[in-house]
């Protein structure tokens, strides 16, 4: 039996090379992309692998040297007029009047492509601005403005929104704030792209990632399956007196290191039996941290030897079998 799972996005063998000054730079090399319908969906890599290149292709912006894309399951660009109704992008900044308030610049854009005038109100809810939609734009912070190129896209009701490298420039409140709108409307049963180069910013709100490195798909699966299996079950406990706790510890058949004034406990159940097992010998814990690897840390370990300028070793994208669920259909 076989699990298929819808995807709003899928590509396979996608390749793109630029010509610059009669040198071939390699874009994209051979994606297999699959985005699950529904949720966030990270698509993260550093700076020039080639995230913005594909999202581009995929929107019929840049033609494609080989490979097939797919969205809604419909062949693009060949068939990108019937689904492009359902996809809103914000590949750059859209302009907006300076002296006329959100709410204004939204009316006129929903006059100007026949959205129905009362979806203003929604989308302006939808981003967190409906306190703000009487200012006018000249005066919003640099997140709200991104929040209201947001909400212009929502004006066409999309089922799948893809913003690329939406946080850029924000501060952690502005980040915060476009974290929750894109959460939002995935709770709304959209399906949200979001390209960054800051594993750790996606993390916290995406459902399922795709980690590229130069043009190659590295890793893909949920956060949990990602991280999960690397999260070591090493605790950090701080405690005054280690050397004694450390002793304790042991006697529990749990392997106990020294790091500094730290102990690194592998083997306990939860962290509340470490606690326990202290405080009944009068020895209390003042700090408990599970040790994890995060997306990050994976990405390294993923492309760990591949230097800058080094091309990625033709080997299987599902190399150390991280292509997990979310996967291909
Ligand atoms: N129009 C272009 N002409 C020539 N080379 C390009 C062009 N656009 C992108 N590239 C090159 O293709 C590679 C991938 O770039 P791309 O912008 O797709 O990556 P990215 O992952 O989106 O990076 P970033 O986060 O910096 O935007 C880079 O080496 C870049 O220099």
């Amino acid at each position: 039996m076989t699990f298929t799972q819808e995807l709003a996005i899928s590509t396979r063998g996608l390749r793109k090379t630029y010509r610059r000054r009669g040198k071939r730079q390699v874009a994209v090399e051979g994606l297999d992309l699959d985005v699950p319908v529904g949720g966030v969906h990270g698509f993260l890599g550093p700076n020039g692998s080639g995230k913005t290149t594909t999202i581009r292709m995929l929107l019929g912006l840049v033609r494609a040297d080989s490979g097939t894309m797919r969205v809604f399951d419909q062949a693009v660009p060949e068939r990108l007029p019937e689904v492009v109704g359902r996809v809103g992008a914000i590949v750059e900044q859209p302009k907006f009047f300076p002296n006329f308030s959100g709410r204004r610049n939204l009316s006129l854009l929903a006059g100007g492509i026949g959205a129905d005038p009362k979806l203003v109100e929604v989308v302006l809810a939808d981003v967190g601005l409906a306190d703000r939609a009487r200012d006018r734009y000249r005066t919003y912070s640099l997140g709200m403005k991104q929040r209201l190129a947001i909400a212009a896209t929502l004006l066409k009701d999309p089922d799948l929104l893809i913003f690329d490298e939406p946080t850029n420039g924000l501060d952690p409140a502005g980040i915060r704030e476009i974290r929750e709108t894109m959460r939002g409307l995935a709770d709304r049963g959209k399906t949200v792209l979001v390209s960054s180069h800051i594993l750790a910013e996606v993390e916290q709100v995406a459902d399922t990632v795709s980690i590229v490195a130069r043009g190659r798909l590295v890793a893909q699966g949920t956060v949990a399956e990602l991280i999960g299996t690397r999260t070591t079950a090493t605790v950090k406990v701080g405690v005054e007196v280690p050397g004694t706790a450390g002793e304790l510890l042991r006697a529990q058949g749990w392997a106990v290191r020294r790091d500094g004034r730290y102990l690194l406990v592998d083997g306990a159940p939860t962290g509340a039996r470490i606690t326990e097992v202290l405080a009944r010998e009068g020895l209390y814990v003042d700090e408990l941290v599970p040790v994890r690897v995060d997306l990050e840390s994976v990405f390294l370990e993923l492309t760990a030897g591949q230097g800058p300028g080094t091309r990625a070793p033709d080997e299987p994208d599902h190399q150390h079998g991280r292509r997990a669920a979310g996967g291909a259909a």
